[in-house]
């Protein structure tokens, strides 16, 4: 019988191991309106990579789970540090796990009501995401933030209920660190 090699992870730098990878990258170009200060954002080059997600490929199937990591770059627009553009699931119920792998930073929850929770993301660290809770990685570090995730094939991405309000915390650099101010 034919014993076979399954795709494979590098837990310390998040690197997935596969022939069939896909990767997306987003680049600061396609952020325009979530950072916050506008003067920054101008300044900085378009192309600059502020996150990309590898995964392997997307299942579709109800009952199938997705798995990709996240990599956050180090760096921010002004004070604010890089973070994804974060998001609801299209179908808001679906929960998500997600691992902290590699760097330093924070997990932004978001409830349906603007109520925000958040959590440190370190080597090791473990995240459940519930449903109807929208997230964003923060990579507050000096290095790369590289989170693991798995989640509902079925789940999908809701950006735009978060379009006009964002979330309603942003994290800037301060002190040495990051220090977090609400904008309700
Ligand atoms: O979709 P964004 O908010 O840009 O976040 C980037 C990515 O973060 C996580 O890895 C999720 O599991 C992905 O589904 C998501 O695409």
């Amino acid at each position: 019988m034919n014993v076979l090699t399954p795709p494979s992870i590098n837990y310390v730098t998040g690197k997935i191991n596969a022939g069939n990878l896909v990767e997306k990258v987003t680049l600061l170009s396609s952020l325009d309106g979530v950072f916050a200060d506008k003067a920054a954002y101008a300044s900085l080059p378009d192309d600059r990579v502020i996150y990309s997600v590898e995964m392997l490929p997307a299942e579709s199937a109800e009952g199938e789970l997705n798995f990709g990591v996240s990599h956050i770059e180090a760096g921010s627009v002004g004070d604010e540090f890089f973070m994804t553009r974060g998001h609801f699931h299209e179908r808001i119920e679906q929960a998500e796990y997600y691992f902290g792998s590699a760097g330093e930073g924070l997990l932004i929850l978001q409830a349906q009501t603007g109520v925000v929770s958040i959590e440190k993301v370190f080597p090791g660290s473990i995240h459940h995401i519930g449903g109807f809770i929208a997230h964003r990685l923060v990579n507050t570090g000096n290095s790369r933030l590289s989170a693991l995730a798995v989640w509902s094939s079925i789940a999908g991405h809701n950006y735009s209920a978060l379009k006009d309000n964002g979330f309603n915390v942003r994290v800037l650099k301060g002190g040495g660190g990051y220090r977090i101010t609400e904008c309700f």
